[in-house]
């Protein structure tokens, strides 16, 4: 497998229609995430797992009773192959590849379009650690441990900087300050400017107006702080 053939991304799959060749453990592993990111979800499958079952009853995918056939992937955006039978899971890569829809495929990876790789998240932070196949496992352990090994206000100083960002781009135009600006506001800032000033609505607004007003005042007040931070 080309190591650099694989372009890691996060996807949107909100409203994306995403149609399962097969209902074993496999595709409800593939498919958990697909349906918590709000992914319009249908599987064509003789028998499901009881959880894709019980998904099925409560009405949060469509289910078609059956074998695979030509057509099933009319729709989709993102055909995730999990039979287990190499010359279905064939059959359907050939008609997603007709389609110009993605593939996921649980067999091969390295037949498909993407892979999923293991993910930790710690709020905004998301971990993704992938071994392109070589072994999901391993991956898995990975991201757990470089999850367990992070600071715990991770979290915080992320939602702190996301709003900030925001401000930033709201009240200083495009260009060099906004630029250094931002470069200036890494984690080690952020956690120095929550504890100066608390985090609190009013401490966003004092931001608002200083970023208004002087915001190479304030590129230099991080610079200056006793962490040293916004000088790297
Ligand atoms: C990361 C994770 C994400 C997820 O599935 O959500 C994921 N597999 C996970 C776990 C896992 N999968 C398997 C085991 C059993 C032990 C083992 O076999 O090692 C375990 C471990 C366990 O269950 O603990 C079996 C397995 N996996 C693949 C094959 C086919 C093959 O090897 O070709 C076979 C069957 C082999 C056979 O029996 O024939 C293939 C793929 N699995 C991938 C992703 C993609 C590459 C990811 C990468 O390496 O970077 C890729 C290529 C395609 C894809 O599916 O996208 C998830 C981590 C769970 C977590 O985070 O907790
Ligand atoms: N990527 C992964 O993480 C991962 C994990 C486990 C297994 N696998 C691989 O994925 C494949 C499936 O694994 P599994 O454990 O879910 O297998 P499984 O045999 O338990 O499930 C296969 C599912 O496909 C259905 N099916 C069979 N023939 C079909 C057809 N013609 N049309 C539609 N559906 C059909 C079956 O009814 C069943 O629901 C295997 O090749 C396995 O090696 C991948």
């Amino acid at each position: 497998m080309m190591e650099n053939g694989w372009v890691p991304v996060l996807l949107r799959l909100n409203g994306k229609r995403v149609v399962a060749i097969g209902g074993g453990p496999a595709a409800e592993r593939k498919l958990a995430p697909l349906l918590e990111a709000g992914a319009s979800v249908g599987i064509v499958s003789p028998k499901l797992t009881p959880g894709l079952r019980q998904a099925a009853d409560e009405g949060r995918l469509d289910w078609q009773e059956r074998r695979y056939r030509h057509g099933d992937l009319a729709q989709a955006e993102l055909a995730v192959i999990a039979t287990g039978v190499p010359s279905v899971d064939e059959a359907a890569r050939l008609e997603a590849a007709e389609r110009g829809a993605w593939v996921l495929d649980a067999a091969a990876g390295e037949c498909g379009d993407l892979m999923l790789p293991a993910v930790a998240r710690k709020g905004r932070l998301t971990l993704a650690v992938s071994t392109l196949g070589a072994s999901p496992g391993v991956a898995a352990r990975l991201a757990r441990e470089l999850a367990d090994g992070l600071a715990g206000d991770w979290p915080e100083v992320l939602n702190a900087l996301a709003r900030i960002r925001d401000i930033v781009k709201r009240n200083v135009p495009a260009g060099d300050t906004r630029r250094r600006l931002l470069r200036a506001f890494d984690a080690d800032a952020a956690r120095w400017w929550l504890r100066t000033y608390g985090g609190d609505d009013a401490s966003f607004a004092r931001l608002e107006h200083e970023t208004r007003t002087d915001p190479e005042r304030l590129i230099a007040a991080i610079q200056d702080n006793p962490d040293g931070s916004g000088q790297r």
